[in-house]
């Protein structure tokens, strides 16, 4: 990509407009587009008739909703599409003959790095972090750490994670490595690492360090809004057990994990009522979370190619790009390597999906295992 062009904003300047009236929303807030615009704290939606779920229904967000996560012995071709199969683990073995294992595979891997340089790219939750109920309690082993900090001292590692960028880095604590939070809306860079040509679309700032960084943030104008969204869906479900709300920057998250199945509807009702007020903002599905962002041309394949281009390791055949991540949101990232063949994304998973990546590997234990593997190959001159 040629961060020159990104001069020319990622923002979507046409969104779809919508009939709010239909829903008799009133945009009561600022970012909220209907009706006057004067300052208060939250958005008060109005409550539905029980029964009254249709939108939600007819889109196939609780579809969506019901097949995020699932558990084994089913297989997901789209977050919309589930099939139950009768022996999940005879799915899982043919599934994994097109999506192999990346630690068996691991030579086969190696071979096509020889004489190239290895950049990698790691999600953080399902990747690093096992899935756990309570996303304030994500933590990554001692040894995962570990693991990272010995990629990062042979390879360019860098974080790309839906959360906030501030919040991956307080959950990694690994000065190391570069770091893309908000599904790869904000990403900071060293100066010193930033090819001196490719500052285009950066703000210049510090770190926590006090160090020069090059802060790469597209959805900046946003900002404002998801402040705004966030503190309406705080409002609109804090009557609705278990459901949580996290505000990324410039993205936020509805959880629905710990909610009991019988108030799906509702919560996605809710989000879905609030998110008709603000055209500007869409919808993605994540592992049991409902996640709010800015309609723009952005995403995590996007902020991989510009982590390439800005530490100047783009359009190179010398350069091999191994991306590992679980969710939805990295094909995205999946699919960038795959055109003309850049690397290899690595799907984590334990259940057979449809996806981007080359190679799989079963869960966060088997990624501890590629990446010191990865680090054993370069101490022993290998790489
Ligand atoms: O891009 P990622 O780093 O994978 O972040 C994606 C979402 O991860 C977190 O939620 C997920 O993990 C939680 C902790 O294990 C789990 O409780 C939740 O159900 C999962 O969806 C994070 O809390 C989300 O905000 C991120 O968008």
């Amino acid at each position: 990509m040629d961060l020159k062009s990104s001069k020319a904003s990622p923002v979507l300047t046409d969104p779809v407009p919508i009939d709010k009236s239909r829903l008799g929303i009133r945009g009561v807030l600022p970012y909220a587009q209907s009706g006057p615009s004067f300052s208060t704290s939250v958005l008060a939606i109005p409550r539905r008739k029980p029964g009254k779920l249709d939108d939600v229904r007819s889109n196939g967000w609780l579809d969506a909703m019901k097949s995020s996560s699932p558990p084994r012995k089913k297989i997901m071709k789209d977050v919309n599409v589930e099939v139950v199969l009768d022996d999940g683990d005879a799915a899982y073995d043919s599934w994994m003959s097109k999506y192999p294992s990346a630690l068996k595979s691991f030579g086969k891997i190696m071979n096509s790095a020889k004489n190239r340089r290895i950049v990698i790219f790691l999600d953080y939750d399902g990747t690093l972090s096992p899935i756990v109920d309570d996303p304030d309690r994500a933590f990554m082993s001692a040894d995962m750490r570990s693991a990272v900090k010995s990629v990062a001292t042979y390879f360019p590692t860098a974080i790309i994670s839906g959360r906030s960028r501030d919040k991956v880095y307080e959950l990694v604590g690994l000065t190391e490595l570069y770091y893309a939070g908000s599904h790869g809306m904000d990403i900071m860079l060293p100066d010193r690492d930033t090819e001196p040509t490719n500052h285009s679309g950066c703000i210049k700032s510090t770190d926590l360090l006090d160090k020069e960084v090059n802060l790469f943030q597209p959805a900046s104008e946003f900002l404002p809004m998801i402040d705004e969204v966030f503190r309406t869906l705080v409002e609109n479900t804090k009557d609705i057990k278990g459901a949580k709300v996290e505000n990324h920057k410039f993205c936020t998250s509805v959880h629905y994990r710990n909610v009991d199945e019988k108030s799906w509807p509702i919560i996605a009702q809710r989000v879905h009522d609030i998110l008709n007020s603000y055209p500007r903002l869409r919808l993605t599905h994540g592992r049991k979370v409902l996640e709010v962002r800015p309609v723009i041309d952005w995403d995590k394949g996007k902020a991989v190619e510009f982590l390439l281009e800005s530490l100047g390791l783009s359009n190179s055949p010398d350069v091999l790009s191994i991306y590992i991540g679980d969710d939805r949101t990295d094909e995205d990232a999946f699919k960038a390597l795959r055109s003309e063949s850049r690397g290899y994304g690595i799907i984590v998973s334990a259940v057979p999906k449809e996806t981007n990546a080359f190679f799989s590997l079963r869960d966060p234990s088997e990624v501890k295992k590629f990446l010191e593997a990865l680090v054993r190959m370069k101490e022993q001159g290998d790489l």
